[in-house]
C-alpha cells in the first residue's frame, strides 16, 4: 500500500515521498520490519520518540509523530492527535474490518467483562460465533490472545477485527474502557450497539473527577451512528443508575432501549420477582409483550443488572428473544467472577471475585450476604498506581460489610504495599472497626484464612485479582492466582484433617 492511501482527511503534514510503500504497521519499534510505518506516541512511561532510530534501524519506511523529527531517511507524518490519527490509518490499513462485522461495545465501571461472556453465550446458542475483546483474553474461532489491556490500542483491534472478520466471523463483542474512549483506542470504530452498564468511582487519577470520567464513557454513545454503516444502533442504558439517566440527555441518535430492576422506573427490558440463591438468580423478565422466568448461575443482584444488558443487547442485534432467554439460561459463570473454589469436606466456602472497586465490593457482599453464611471473612488489597482515593472506601465498605478482613496486597506496582494499607486503614478507622488483620503477603493471607480463619458456614471472599494470574510489586511480575494458592492450602488443610483423624485427634479449629 501506498503512504497516500492511508492518509486520511486529517491536518496531517507530510514530509518525503507520499508513494513510499507501507507493507505493515506498528507503534513499537521492536516490532517494526522492512517497510513498515511506526507511531512514535508519547507514553506514561517512556516517549515513542526516543525509538524511532531504532524503528528506522529496522526498516521502518514512514515514522509518524506528534511533532517533527529531524530526519531526512524516511518519510515523515507529522499530525498533533496521533492516537486518533492512528486509529483512522489502523481502518484505512486494514481496509475496514468494523464494516463487516456487527459490533456490541460494553462500556461502564463494573459489569462489561460479564456481560460480554453472557453476550458471548447467547450468541453461542443461537449457533453464532463470535469475537470477544476485553479484560480476560481476546479471543475468536478457538485463538486465545493474552490481553494486556482489557481494550487494546487501536492498530491492534484493527488487525484482531481483520483476522475475526477473514475468519468469517459476523459478530464481535467488546469491552471499551473509559482510558480507551479517552485516549483514541476506538476513534471511529462503528459500533452497532453500545452498552452502559454502571458509573461509580473508579479510575480519577486518570480522569480527575467523575464529570470526565462520564465524559469519556458517553462518547461511545454520542458516537453510535455515525459512520457508513447504514443498519440500526442502539443504545442500551441501565436506567437505575444515576449516570444511565444522565446519558439520555447527552444526544444519542440511536435507538434507545433502557433496562431495570426496580419497580418505579419504566424500562424496555425489566426484571421483577429477583430470587438469588446459592446456585444463582432467579427473574422475571418482561420485554414488550414478551414475559420469561430467567434462571442464571450467576450469584447476586448485580448478575441480574448483567444478564439484562446482555439480553438487550443481543435481542437489539436481531437475536430472538426465545432464543436470547435460553442462551442467558445456559450461560456459563465467568472466570473470576465469584468464582467458587472446590472446598468439598471443609464445610465452609471460598469464592474469588474481581471486585476492585467499592461499588463492585458492596454488590458482592451484598450477593454473599444474601446467602446466609456463618461469617463473611474478607482477604482484599488495592493495586498500586492506580486511584488512591478507592483505598479508604473500599476499607470502610469491608469491614462494616463483613465479620473479619485480610488487608494484604494487590498488584502493588511501583508503590510502597505498606504504604497501599496505610490508606485503606484510613477507612476502616473512619467506620470505627477492628475487626481485621494486616497480613501484606497475599499468599500468607489466604494461608491464614484457610488453616486457622475459616469455620464451619463461613464464606471467605479472595477479592480484587479474579481471573489474574500474576502479582505485579516493584521487582516484576511474578506468577500468582488466587484460585490456585487457595487450592493449596484446601489440599494441605484437608491432609492434616486425614493425619488428625488418623492419629485419633478432634478437630480443632483455632
Ligand atoms: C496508561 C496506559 O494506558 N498505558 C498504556 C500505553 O502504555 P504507555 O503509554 O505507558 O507506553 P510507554 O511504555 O510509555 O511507551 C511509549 C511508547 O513507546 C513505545 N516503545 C517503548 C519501548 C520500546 O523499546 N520501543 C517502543 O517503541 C511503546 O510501544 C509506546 O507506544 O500503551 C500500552 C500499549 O498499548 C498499554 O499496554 C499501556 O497500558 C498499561 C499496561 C495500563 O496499565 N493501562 C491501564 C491503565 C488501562 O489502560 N486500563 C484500561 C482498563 C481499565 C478498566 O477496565 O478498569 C484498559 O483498557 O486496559
Ligand atoms: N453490574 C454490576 N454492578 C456492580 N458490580 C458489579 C457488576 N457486575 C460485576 N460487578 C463486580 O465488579 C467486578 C468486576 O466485574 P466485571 O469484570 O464483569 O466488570 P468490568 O467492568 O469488566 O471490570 P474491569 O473494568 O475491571 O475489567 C465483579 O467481580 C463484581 O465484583
Ligand atoms: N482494570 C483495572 C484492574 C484492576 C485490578 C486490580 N487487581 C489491580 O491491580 O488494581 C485497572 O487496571 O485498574
Ligand atoms: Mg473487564
Amino acid at each position: 500500500m501506498k503512504l497516500r492511501e492511508l492518509l486520511s482527511d486529517e491536518s496531517a503534514f507530510v514530509i518525503g515521498d507520499e508513494d513510499t510503500e507501507v507493507s505493515g504497521v506498528s507503534y513499537d519499534s521492536r516490532k517494526i520490519e522492512k517497510d513498515y510505518a511506526f507511531f512514535s506516541l508519547p507514553g506514561h512511561n517512556t516517549d515513542g520518540r526516543k525509538y524511532i532510530a531504532e524503528a528506522i534501524a529496522n526498516g521502518a519506511s514512514v515514522i509518524i509523530t506528534d511533532s517533527k523529527y529531524d530526519t531526512n531517511d524516511v518519510a515523515q507524518v507529522v499530525i498533533k492527535d496521533i492516537f486518533r490519527f492512528m486509529s483512522l490509518f489502523g481502518a484505512k490499513f486494514y481496509n475496514y474490518p468494523d464494516r463487516e462485522l456487527n459490533i456490541m461495545g460494553i462500556t461502564g465501571t463494573n459489569g462489561k467483562t460479564t456481560v460480554t461472556y453472557m453476550i458471548e453465550s447467547i450468541l453461542a446458542n443461537s449457533g453464532i460465533e463470535c469475537g470477544v475483546i476485553g479484560t480476560v483474553n481476546y479471543r475468536y474461532k478457538g485463538k486465545v490472545i493474552e490481553a494486556n489491556n482489557t481494550t487494546p490500542q487501536s492498530l491492534d483491534i484493527y488487525r484482531i477485527m481483520r483476522d475475526i472478520s477473514n475468519n468469517g466471523i459476523k459478530y464481535l463483542v467488546m469491552e471499551v474502557s473509559s482510558h480507551a474512549l479517552s485516549l483514541g483506542r476506538v476513534y471511529g470504530i462503528e459500533f452497532d450497539t453500545a452498552v452502559f452498564t454502571n458509573l461509580t468511582r473508579e479510575h480519577l487519577d486518570f480522569h480527575k473527577n467523575m464529570d470526565r470520567y462520564f465524559e469519556a464513557k458517553s462518547a461511545l454513545f454520542k458516537e453510535l451512528g455515525a459512520g457508513k454503516k447504514n443498519n440500526k444502533k442502539c443504545a442500551i442504558i441501565n436506567v437505575d443508575d444515576e449516570y444511565g439517566r444522565k446519558l439520555l440527555k447527552v444526544g444519542i441518535s440511536a435507538e434507545i432501549k433502557l433496562y431495570s430492576a426496580i419497580e418505579k422506573n419504566a424500562a424496555d427490558f425489566k426484571a421483577s420477582n429477583i430470587k438469588v440463591t446459592n446456585k444463582g438468580a432467579v427473574f422475571n423478565l418482561v420485554f414488550c409483550n414478551k414475559r420469561a422466568r430467567i434462571r442464571i448461575k450467576h450469584i447476586g443482584v448485580h448478575n441480574v443488572y448483567n444478564a439484562l444488558a446482555a439480553l438487550a443487547a443481543a435481542v437489539c442485534s436481531e437475536i430472538s428473544f426465545e432464543n436470547a432467554v435460553e442462551g442467558l439460561n445456559n450461560s456459563s459463570r465467568v472466570p473470576g467472577r465469584l468464582e467458587k473454589v472446590n472446598t468439598i469436606g471443609l464445610g465452609f466456602e471460598i469464592v474469588v471475585d474481581y471486585a476492585h472497586t467499592d461499588d463492585a465490593l458492596e454488590s458482592v457482599l451484598r450477593a454473599l450476604k444474601d446467602l446466609n453464611p456463618k461469617r463473611i471473612i474478607i482477604v482484599f488489597g488495592c493495586g498500586g498506581d492506580r486511584d488512591r482515593a478507592k483505598r479508604p472506601l473500599m476499607g470502610k465498605i469491608a469491614v462494616e460489610m463483613s465479620d473479619f478482613v485480610f488487608v494484604t496486597s494487590d498488584n502493588p506496582r511501583t508503590e510502597d504495599p505498606y504504604q497501599i494499607i496505610l490508606d485503606i486503614e484510613v477507612g476502616i478507622k473512619r467506620a470505627g472497626k477492628k475487626n481485621y488483620k494486616v497480613v501484606v503477603d497475599r499468599e500468607a493471607a489466604i494461608k491464614e484464612v484457610i488453616m486457622m480463619a475459616a469455620d464451619k458456614g463461613d464464606i471467605i471472599l479472595l477479592a480484587g485479582k479474579g481471573h489474574e494470574t500474576y502479582q505485579i510489586t516493584s521487582g516484576g511480575k511474578v506468577h500468582f492466582n488466587d484460585v490456585k494458592i487457595a487450592e493449596k492450602y484446601i489440599d494441605l488443610k484437608k491432609k492434616q484433617k486425614i493425619a488428625a483423624k488418623q492419629a485419633g485427634q478432634r478437630e480443632f479449629i483455632f
